[in-house]
């Protein structure tokens, strides 16, 4: 038997609890797994709290990362004592997921921990760290340097923002920070932030042109926080847009695209291949100082991950929550 977190659908939405299940209850794969920790994003927020249609398939086991040791494997890279880190692929969505002791799913969908990293510290960075690290590949790989100008970070406090500011510190960019929490200036500074700028400045309706500020930008907030930043962006920068914290919409104009050249580079880290995968964990490995890692991650039992995930929603959440499920 071991312990998981299930979402069970109802007559009226859907119920979240801490079971215990049989190992033969786990679905197909040719990989099991004895999970050391998983972790909590934004995205297994909205399938706890079913704030959005996240999870395809009931009942359904959520948390869309994991890291662990395989305790059997008929996968050719893979043997009983590896420690293999899982990010997306539709787990925690249509296959079961990390926040459980025992999974089982596709070796062609692990990767090796990064010898840069402890267990803990993989998941203190999880799928919103390896995300900060696609946007700022994307970033690089479309010419953004740090003599160009200044790079902003939406949403930068949370998960996906603090990684990347670290990481884009470490790059030698100067960071400007956008948070709803300028109390928290003193942790964003700390990670590297050289400003901090109040959410309002950029959440509401803004001209389709605006003041040229920004090389590049790192957007977890998409709706007008995402069309500000495109307007703002100077002639020839790159937006990396990853997320939808401040809403799904897009409500800009095609101004900054057709008279600025700006490019505005999509991010999904749920179905990226394996090779842009591992360039970002080895980006992280090079990029993000694991002392960062200290200031960003807190430890927090499975049983307390059912009430965490709520916290998602509310836009509470500072860096990161690691989850260790023996706990
Ligand atoms: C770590 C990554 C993140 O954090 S991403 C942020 C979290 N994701 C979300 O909030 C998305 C939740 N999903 C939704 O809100 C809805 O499914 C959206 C995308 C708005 C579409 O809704 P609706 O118009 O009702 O159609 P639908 O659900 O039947 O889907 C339409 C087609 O789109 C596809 N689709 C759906 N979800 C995904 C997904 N996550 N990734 C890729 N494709 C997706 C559906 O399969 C469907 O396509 P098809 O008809 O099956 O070919
Ligand atoms: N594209 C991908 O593959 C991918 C991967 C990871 C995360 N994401 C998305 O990126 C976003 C951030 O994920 P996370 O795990 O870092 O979440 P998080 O909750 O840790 O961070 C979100 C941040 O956005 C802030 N925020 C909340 N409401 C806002 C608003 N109205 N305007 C501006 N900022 C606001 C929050 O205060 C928080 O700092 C989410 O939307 C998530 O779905 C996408």
């Amino acid at each position: 038997m071991f312990s998981a977190i299930m979402i069970d659908k109802t007559d009226d939405g859907q119920a979240v609890t801490l079971q215990q299940l049989d190992e033969g209850s786990l679905p197909e794969g040719d990989v099991t797994i004895d999970v050391a920790y998983s972790t909590l994003n934004y995205k297994d927020g909205l399938a706890i709290t079913g704030s959005s249609p996240v999870v395809r398939k009931f009942p359904m086991v959520p948390g869309i990362d994991l890291v662990g040791t395989v305790a059997e494997s008929s996968h050719a890279d893979w043997k009983a004592g590896d420690t293999v880190v899982l990010n997306g692929w539709g787990v925690g969505e249509g296959h079961w997921g990390g926040l459980a002791q025992k999974s089982r799913l596709k070796g062609d969908w692990l990767v090796p921990l990064p010898t840069a990293f402890t267990p803990a510290q993989a998941m203190a960075i999880g799928t919103a760290g390896y995300t900060a690290a696609l946007c700022v590949d994307a970033l690089v790989d479309w010419g953004v340097t740090p003599d160009k100008g200044e790079v902003l970070v939406t949403g930068a406090t949370g998960g996906v923002g603090s990684v990347a500011v670290a990481i884009l510190k470490k790059l030698g960019f100067s960071v400007a920070a956008l948070t709803g929490k300028t109390s928290e200036a003193d942790y964003l500074k700390g990670l590297g932030a050289q400003t901090v700028i109040d959410r309002a400045e950029m959440s509401a309706k803004g001209k389709p042109l605006q003041k040229e500020r920004w090389a590049g930008v790192v957007d977890t907030a998409g709706s007008f926080t995402l069309a500000n930043a495109c307007a703002q962006t100077r002639y020839g920068g790159a937006v990396a847009a990853c997320g939808l914290a401040q809403g799904m919409d897009l409500p800009a104009t095609v101004m900054p695209f057709i008279l600025r050249g700006v490019a505005l580079l999509g991010i999904d880290s749920v179905m990226a291949p394996k090779a842009r995968r591992l360039k970002a964990w080895d980006r992280l490995a090079k990029d993000l100082n694991p002392t960062a890692l200290d200031a960003i991650g807190q430890t927090i039992g499975l049983g307390e991950a059912i009430e965490a995930a709520g916290r998602f929603m509310s836009g509470e959440v500072k860096g990161r929550y690691i989850v260790d499920v023996n706990a």
